[in-house]
């Protein structure tokens, strides 16, 4: 369930008539979803979206809600922020800070085939390309320094294999880090967690992207590592699927072709994409915040992950 803050139909209406978007008709909060309260909220205008953000604050989410409406008013199909009559995006409901955003048509795909891996490349490349003109700035707040920050406070969890194996991959990627191949690497706004639950289709059409509250400048490569390695990795044994990536890599390339050190770095990259989704599963399953509703996913996934791009590096 994630209702965890009840909003009233005069509410939601109220904030409906202030954002010009017309009269409520109905109101349903959505189950899904563990981090906000999300409504979806009709009018008869149309469908939309009402979240209310449980843990990102104020100040924090400008960066993500001004991203959203750049890439959208550049023809990337992502959640459009409504604006006030003043232009504000981020509006206040129940004390929360709330944003209504319209509502995408389709559904995840949680089986992809290659055409849908291929989709996501092509639209991943467009998004990289739109994002490169905005103008605010936050760091991906899950890159490296939350990685050498966190990896001390899950090391007592793990068995001895488990532990060197963090260890030796956090070292290496602060090496990759520190390189010149590195800081040659192209970036911008990245979503930083597009996994199937976070992409919209109606069949093979990709209907949108959405959940960019991951989302920080960080170098485009890494973007796109995460995503092969959750489109194109099949789940049950964590294991590449060339078929899939290829068609990813390939669709991505055709929009932006990969610069002499992206391909260099690509094995480093996915690597890295898993070591940052052990980590925060590890964290997330051994430390659980206090009062989460968070069902942890699975951690060792990742690690079966990680260690599938160690020994079989992935390159074009
Ligand atoms: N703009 C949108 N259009 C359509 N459905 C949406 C939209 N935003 C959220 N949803 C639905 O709400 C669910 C929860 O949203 P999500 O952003 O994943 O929540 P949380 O941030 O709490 O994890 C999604 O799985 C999706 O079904
Ligand atoms: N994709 C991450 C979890 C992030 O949570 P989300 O539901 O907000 O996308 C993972 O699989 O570990």
């Amino acid at each position: 369930m994630a209702v965890f803050t009840e909003v009233t139909e005069t509410q939601a209406n109220d904030l409906m008539q202030a954002l010009n978007l017309g009269q409520l008709t109905a109101l349903r909060g959505i189950e899904g979803g563990i981090e906000n309260t999300n409504y979806f909220a009709t009018t008869d205008q149309g469908e939309y979206v009402l979240t209310l953000f449980e843990r990102l604050t104020q100040a924090q989410l400008p960066f993500y809600l001004h991203l959203m409406k750049h890439l959208a008013g550049r023809g990337i199909p992502v959640p459009d922020p409504a604006a006030n009559r003043d232009g504000d995006i981020l509006h206040t409901v129940s004390g929360k800070p709330a944003a209504v955003v319209n509502k995408l048509a389709g559904k995840s795909q949680l089986a992809p085939q290659a055409v849908h891996c291929a989709a996501v490349g092509d639209m991943l490349a467009r998004m990289h390309l739109a994002g490169s003109d905005y103008n605010r700035s936050q760091p991906n707040l899950r890159g490296l320094p939350w990685w050498n920050e966190t990896v001390p406070v899950v090391l007592p969890y793990l068995d001895e294999a488990q532990a060197a194996l963090l260890r030796s991959e956090l070292a290496y990627q602060n090496h990759v880090a520190a390189s010149s191949a590195y800081a040659a690497l192209p970036r911008g706004p990245v979503h930083a967690d597009l996994f199937r639950d976070n992409v919209m289709f109606d069949g093979e059409q990709l209907t949108g992207f959405f959940d960019f509250y991951f989302a920080g400048v960080d170098t485009w490569l890494f973007d796109l590592c995460v995503c092969l390695n959750d489109w194109c990795i099949d789940l049950p044994m964590g294991v590449h699927d060339s078929e899939r990536a290829q068609a990813m890599l390939q669709a991505y390339q055709q929009v932006r072709p990969l610069s002499a050190a992206e391909r260099e770095l690509l094995p480093a990259l996915a690597r890295a994409g898993a070591l940052r989704f052990w980590i925060s599963r590890l964290w997330d399953y051994h430390l659980p915040r206090e009062a989460s509703m968070l069902k942890p996913h699975d951690p060792t996934h990742f690690e079966r992950v990680l260690r599938g791009r160690i020994a079989q590096p992935i390159h074009l």
